[in-house]
């Protein structure tokens, strides 16, 4: 029986995000909490709106403990407006977390650090195994879109959403903001590549560490550049020589000298991670 929007009772609007309101729900019949992510399709074109339809197919079928869970699907035609009901997650995303920190001038945990590498790593490796040879590329990875459950858990969002949503070739509508995690091949305007996702994981992780990220500019131009030249400054001293080192290899101009995600995975700190507790 498909769900009906009288199923839910919205408690509150959570942010606006580039495709519309994230709101927190509630499931009237067991009184879960979940979000829902509203779309209005109403000017999208055939193409656009059979994107959509793929992408949140796509999303169904991505079942992993650090993805944000996809529950359901609503549309409503009088509104041209598709509710994406996903799992809620109580921690808030990583951008709101690093502005606290900020604000409070306190460093995260290393520990925390390479969690959170460990576990966008182990998304990352699902998408890219689930559809091998179409693999589903996150293409917008970044702290507004990695969340985090009431254990501090990592949980990925926006799958694929930011392909449908910014699909516009034209740079400014493909990415909403300033780019500051794109990856200098894509500066370049060539191919996306399992790489490019590497090079965003490395800037995240950069800047959870140093809550800034490693190439800032005062505009694109010269953010471009910085990219390109590839420099940025060493972690905080409380950081070790291993997380800086991993950084560094992450962010290698070169895609090709970059970790793939099965190197991040056997990287001895995160092998530790995966060992069950004694
Ligand atoms: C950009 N931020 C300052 C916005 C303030 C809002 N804080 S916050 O840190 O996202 C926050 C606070 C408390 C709970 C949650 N939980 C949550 N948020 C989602 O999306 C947030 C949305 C993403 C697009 C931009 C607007 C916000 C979820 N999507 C699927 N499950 C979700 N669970 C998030």
């Amino acid at each position: 029986m498909p769900s009906k929007l009288s199923d839910y009772e919205v408690i509150c609007t959570i942010g606006v995000g580039s495709y519309g309101k994230c709101k927190k729900i509630k499931r009237r019949s067991d009184g879960k909490i979940l979000a829902w992510k509203e779309i209005n399709y109403g000017s999208m074109s055939e193409t656009e709106k059979q994107m959509l339809v793929s992408e949140v197919n796509l999303l169904r079928g991505l079942r992993h403990e650090f993805i944000v869970r996809y529950y359901d699907r609503i549309v409503d035609r009088n509104t041209t407006t598709i509710y994406i009901i996903m799992e809620y997650c109580e921690g808030g995303d990583l951008g709101s977390l690093i502005s606290r920190c900020k604000r409070e001038r306190k460093y995260l945990e290393e520990e925390f650090a390479w969690k959170v590498l460990r576990q966008i790593t182990l998304a990352l490796h699902e998408c890219q195994q689930r559809v091998k040879g179409s693999a589903v590329l996150h293409r917008d990875l970044k702290p507004a879109n990695v969340f985090l459950d009431a254990a501090h858990e990592v949980k990925l969002g926006d799958f694929g959403l930011a392909r449908v949503l910014h699909h516009d070739t034209s740079f400014a509508k493909t990415f909403v903001g300033t780019p500051y995690y794109m990856s200098p091949e894509l500066m370049d305007h060539c191919s996306y590549n399992e790489k490019s996702d590497m090079w965003s994981l490395g800037c995240l992780i950069y800047e959870l560490c140093s809550l800034s990220p490693p190439f800032t500019a005062i505009n694109q131009q010269h953010l471009a550049v910085k990219i390109k030249e590839g420099k940025f400054r060493p972690l905080p001293s409380p950081y070790s020589a291993e997380l800086q080192e991993l950084i560094s290899r992450m962010l290698k101009i070169d895609a090709v000298l970059r970790p793939s995600i099965e190197d991040i995975l056997k990287h001895s700190r995160i092998l530790e991670l995966s060992a069950p507790k004694k």
